[in-house]
């Protein structure tokens, strides 16, 4: 089973505001709300490719209710940890100035909630992925994902981490199976500014250096690069296309690379199908689809 976790799930409410005026009265022109923080993206997409998984993490209030209901529509299984104080957050997306968000901070987390989270994750057995996805909320330690990793480390678990700065960095010397930060979460880490693929790939490596089996860095519409633990570097060109909605691109990116990889157990094809559903994102209003993706995969040039 693939079980994914995310701490601070949320509702996107995705905006379009023609000629935005900071500080007057904006309407918008149009709008979408969906279930999301990154681990829920990752198990929507998983679920439009035909993949079941359980999404797990924290939520509180009428908008966690939200969010459960709007998995539960999808055929998406959860098994949240409710609390009581609080809602889960309501990030908004500025779809009309692409990248402008503003997320919330969720509720409050306590030791108790952590513990049943970990109770849970107690029970992952081998063979079990688990997807560690998304920031956690303020007050949580950032080795949170790492006493995750260390409780799981002789399980037989695949852990696949997408998070930023040192949530990240603390994971690598457990050897997580696949990571994907950004190229500007990349350069944040080692204080640079990368631009290009190849400004990219020693910094990748570098990771890999670290610990990680696979580093797939994620770089919009320049496409994405793949350090493989079959000792190749690969180079994607993301496919041509018309942006729509580039949010949970890169959830879409992770979920499709782990749908290849279970299929043929192939880093390039693997790597082909996370590009080919992350720029399928990219392309349309709400997460991939499958049909979505086939058009695509395709689509995406491939350099070794
Ligand atoms: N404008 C675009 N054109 C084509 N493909 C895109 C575009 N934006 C994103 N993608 C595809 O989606 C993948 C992931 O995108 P990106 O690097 O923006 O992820 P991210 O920053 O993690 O996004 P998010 O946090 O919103 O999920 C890219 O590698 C690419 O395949
Ligand atoms: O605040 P975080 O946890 O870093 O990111 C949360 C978030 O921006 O990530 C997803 C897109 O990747 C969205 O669905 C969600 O709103």
């Amino acid at each position: 089973m693939i079980y994914t976790v995310t701490f601070n799930p949320s509702l996107d409410y995705i905006v379009s505001v023609k000629d935005f005026r900071p500080g007057m009265t904006n309407r918008t022109s149009s709008e979408l709300m969906l279930a999301g923080g990154k681990g829920i993206n990752v198990s929507i997409v998983l679920g439009n490719l035909g993949i079941k998984s359980t999404a797990l993490g924290f939520i509180a209030g009428f908008t966690g209710d939200e969010i459960v209901r709007r998995l539960h529509n999808g055929g998406i299984n959860s098994e949240f940890i409710k609390i009581n104080d609080g809602i889960s957050r309501i990030n908004i997306k500025l779809k009309s100035i692409d990248g402008t968000e503003i997320n919330g901070q969720g509720p409050h987390i306590d030791s108790s909630h952590i513990e049943q989270l970990m109770n849970r994750l107690r029970r992952l057995e081998s063979g079990d992925v688990l997807v560690l996805a998304g920031s956690i909320p303020a007050g949580i330690s950032d080795n949170i994902y790492k006493d995750i990793m260390d409780m799981l480390k002789d399980k037989g678990v695949q852990i696949v981490v997408d998070a930023t700065s040192r949530l990240l960095t603390n994971v690598l010397e457990y050897n997580p199976f696949f990571i994907k930060p950004n190229q500007h979460e990349l350069g944040d880490i080692f204080n640079v500014t990368l631009n290009t693929q190849e400004e990219v790939i020693p910094y990748a490596l570098e990771l890999k250096k670290m610990g990680a089996v696979n580093v797939c860095v994620s770089m919009g519409g320049k496409g994405a690069i793949l350090v493989a633990d079959d000792g190749n570097v690969y180079k994607a060109k993301a496919p041509d296309g018309i942006l729509k909605n580039s949010v949970g691109a890169g959830d879409s990116l992770v979920a499709g690379f782990l749908s290849g990889w279970i299929e043929k157990k192939d880093y390039e094809y693997a790597f082909r199908k996370g590009v080919a559903t992350g720029s399928a994102s990219a392309f349309s209003e709400r997460l991939a689809t499958n049909g979505e993706v086939n058009d695509l995969i395709g689509k995406v040039t491939i350099i070794r």
